[in-house]
C-alpha cells in the first residue's frame, strides 16, 4: 500500500454539473507519486472533466480537488505540474525552440531545451514554427511542453491521438522514462493496449463515475474469462450447461467458450471428444474486462 503521504492529486466526492447535465456524479480518484494512472472510459465519460478540476481550470460544485494537498489553482501547485490537453492553443508563430524556452521559463528547475527535445523527439523540429507542423508533430511538441519543466505530476489527455505508430512507440518509451525518473503520469486514452503497456493503475470511468479502479491485472481478474476456441463435434448446448461456462458461441466449424474455470472445461471437453482440435485458450484482456464494465453500466442506466 502507499502512504497517504504519497498523495500527489486527489478527487474527493467531486461534482460537476453542466446546467442540468451532471458530468461528474461523485468521483474519488488518487494519484500516488511515480505511478502511471490510466483514466479509461467511452465519450463522455467525465475523464477530461476530472482533469480540469484536477488542473484547478474548473471549479467542482461539490467535493474536492487537491494538488500536492493545496488548491489547484495555486501557484505552488501549479509549479509542478505538466500539462498536455486534448486543444492547445499555442502561438502558431512562435517556433519550436522559442516555445519550449518560453515554458520552461516558468519552472524553478526545468530541463536543458535539448534533454526535452530528445525525449519528446523534436530535436529536428526546433527552428520550425508551431503552426506549419503536421498534427502529429504539434502533439509531441505538446509532449515536450509538458516535461520541459521537470514537473513531478504530468496530466497527457489522450496524448497520441493523431500520432503515427513509430510516433506513438517513441512517446510510450518516454512516459516510461518520466516514470523511472519518479514523475506521477495521468494518462487518459481510447487506446486499450495503451493502458495495458504502460500503467501501473487504472480507473474506469462511465457517464461521471468511476465504474472500477485496479492493477490492469485486478481489471482483468473481474472478467475472469478465458476464452477457448477449437473444433469439436461436442454439441454448443451442452457444453453450455456446463458449470462454469459462461458463453458458447459457434463461429463457422469452431465453438468458442468463454469461462472461469478454463482448465476444468477443457479436461472435459477433451475427455468427451477425443477428435478435438486446433485448440487456441486466450486469457481476457483489457478490453474484455472494459467493454463488460461499460456495457454492465449501460445496462444499469437503462434499468434506472
Ligand atoms: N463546457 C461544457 N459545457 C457543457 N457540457 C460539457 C462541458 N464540458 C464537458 N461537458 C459534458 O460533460 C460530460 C463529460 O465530458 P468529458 O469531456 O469530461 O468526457 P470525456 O470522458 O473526456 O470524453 P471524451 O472521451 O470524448 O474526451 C459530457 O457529457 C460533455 O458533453
Amino acid at each position: 500500500m502507499h502512504p497517504s503521504s504519497d498523495v500527489v492529486a486527489r478527487l474527493s466526492g467531486a461534482v460537476k454539473r453542466y446546467g442540468q447535465l451532471t458530468a461528474l456524479d461523485g468521483v474519488d480518484l488518487v494519484l500516488h507519486r511515480g505511478e502511471l494512472l490510466a483514466v479509461l472510459g467511452p465519450n463522455g465519460a467525465g475523464k477530461s472533466t476530472s482533469i480540469g478540476l484536477l488542473l484547478g481550470l474548473i471549479r467542482p460544485e461539490g467535493g474536492r480537488a487537491e494538488l500536492f494537498g493545496l488548491d489547484p489553482q495555486h501557484l505552488d501547485a501549479r509549479r509542478r505540474i505538466g500539462v498536455m490537453l486534448q486543444s492547445a492553443m499555442l502561438p502558431l508563430t512562435l517556433r519550436v525552440g522559442e516555445l519550449l524556452r518560453l515554458v520552461a521559463s516558468y519552472y524553478p528547475n526545468p530541463r536543458p531545451l535539448e534533454e526535452s527535445a530528445t525525449l519528446a523527439g523534436v530535436a529536428d523540429l526546433l527552428k520550425r514554427p508551431y503552426g506549419k507542423l503536421s498534427g502529429g508533430q504539434q502533439r509531441r511538441v505538446q509532449f515536450a511542453l509538458a516535461l520541459c519543466g521537470r514537473p513531478e505530476l504530468v496530466f497527457l489527455d489522450e496524448p497520441t491521438v493523431g500520432m503515427d505508430i513509430d510516433a506513438r512507440q517513441k512517446l510510450w518509451a518516454a512516459m516510461r522514462i518520466l516514470v523511472a525518473e519518479g514523475c506521477s503520469v495521468v494518462l487518459t486514452t481510447h487506446y486499450l493496449e495503451e493502458a495495458e503497456a504502460l500503467a501501473q493503475r487504472v480507473v474506469v470511468m462511465g457517464k461521471g463515475r468511476v465504474l472500477s479502479e485496479g492493477s490492469v491485472d485486478d481489471l482483468r481478474s473481474q472478467v475472469a474469462h478465458t476464452r477457448i476456441r477449437c473444433i469439436t463435434d461436442l454439441d454448443a448446448a451442452t457444453i453450455a450447461g456446463w458449470p462454469n461456462v459462461v458463453s458458447v458461441e459457434r463461429e463457422g466449424a469452431r465453438l468458442r467458450i468463454s469461462t472461469a474455470e478454463a482448465e476444468y472445461v477443457l479436461r472435459r471437453m477433451l475427455d468427451a471428444d477425443p477428435t478435438l482440435r486446433e485448440l487456441e485458450v486466450q486469457r481476457a484482456g483489457l478490453a474484455e474486462a472494459f467493454i463488460e464494465l461499460t456495457q454492465d453500466d449501460a445496462i444499469q442506466q437503462e434499468a434506472a
